[in-house]
């Protein structure tokens, strides 16, 4: 469970990009953000994935307050973190099993990426992981050679793995095409209900947030004006967020 309370950013010298965001997500579920370009969606992500700093406000990540940790609280915090690009951040030349396996760069021990050595049950973790998302046949082969559906699913794989609490996506499927976009969120939305991982993914293209998230968030200009869960978007929600 997630609780965000007051959330703000605003960037050096810049504009505040986010304005007192509140909302709480609970474990296992899916939420979508929507917003027009510049509404502020990929900073909220990366501020929930802990890869920006807040100005303000409280953060609350399984029962622990975020920011009344110290240095290696926090770390342990943002391990539980994983953050999924649009084009995820893998090691190229390494196969699917140990990108999975290893972890990624704020999960795993700097002589693990190194060495690349695995315990026999980091590889049968991992198997069982790949081959929940059905890469079995492709978990030798090198990920610069994988499609980007498969390497967003070795990347899914691999936060799943690691324990990820949360999973912060930003538009992990829109250089997809519709139906492999369709597997890649149905397995995310499947595995993280099994193991009770929310998500939080900006998706902001077509109609995958009123198909997949059990609720959906709009932003404008920084601001949290939307908060729909259970049904779809009316007409005129649609347009504002289109
Ligand atoms: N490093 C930065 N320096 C200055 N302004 C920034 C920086 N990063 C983001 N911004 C501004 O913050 C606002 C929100 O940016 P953000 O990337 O979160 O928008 P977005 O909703 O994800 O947009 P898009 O859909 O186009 O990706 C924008 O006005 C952007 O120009």
């Amino acid at each position: 469970m997630i609780k965000v309370n007051q959330l703000s950013k605003r960037i050096p010298g810049g504009p505040q990009v986010l304005k007192n965001i509140s909302f709480t997500a609970e474990a296992g579920e899916f939420i979508a953000v929507k917003g027009l370009s510049g509404s502020g969606k990929s900073m909220l992500l990366r501020c929930l994935a802990m890869q920006e700093k807040w100005d303000s406000g409280e953060y609350i990540v399984d029962g622990v307050n975020v920011f009344k940790q110290g240095f290696a609280g926090k770390l342990k915090v943002r391990k539980e973190i994983a953050y999924l690009e649009e084009k995820p951040n893998l090691f190229p030349n390494k196969s699917g099993l140990k990108n999975v396996s290893i972890g990624s760069v704020t999960q795993t021990p700097a002589w693990r990426r190194w060495t690349g050595m695995l315990r026999s049950d980091d590889y049968m973790g991992a198997m069982d992981m790949i081959e929940k998302l059905g890469l079995l046949d492709k978990a030798h082969q090198p990920v610069n050679k994988m499609s980007g559906g498969e390497r967003q699913r070795i990347a899914i794989a691999r936060a799943l793995v690691h324990g990820a609490k949360v999973i912060a996506a930003d538009e992990p499927v829109s250089g997809l095409d519709p139906h492999t976009a369709d597997q890649v969120l149905g397995d995310l939305k499947r595995l993280c209900k099994e193991q009770g991982v929310t998500v939080i993914a900006v998706l902001h293209q077509g109609d995958w947030a009123e198909r997949f998230a059990d609720r959906i968030l709009g932003l404008s200009s920084g601001e949290l004006v939307l908060d729909v869960r259970g049904r779809r978007l009316t007409e005129r929600e649609r347009m504002l967020f289109r």
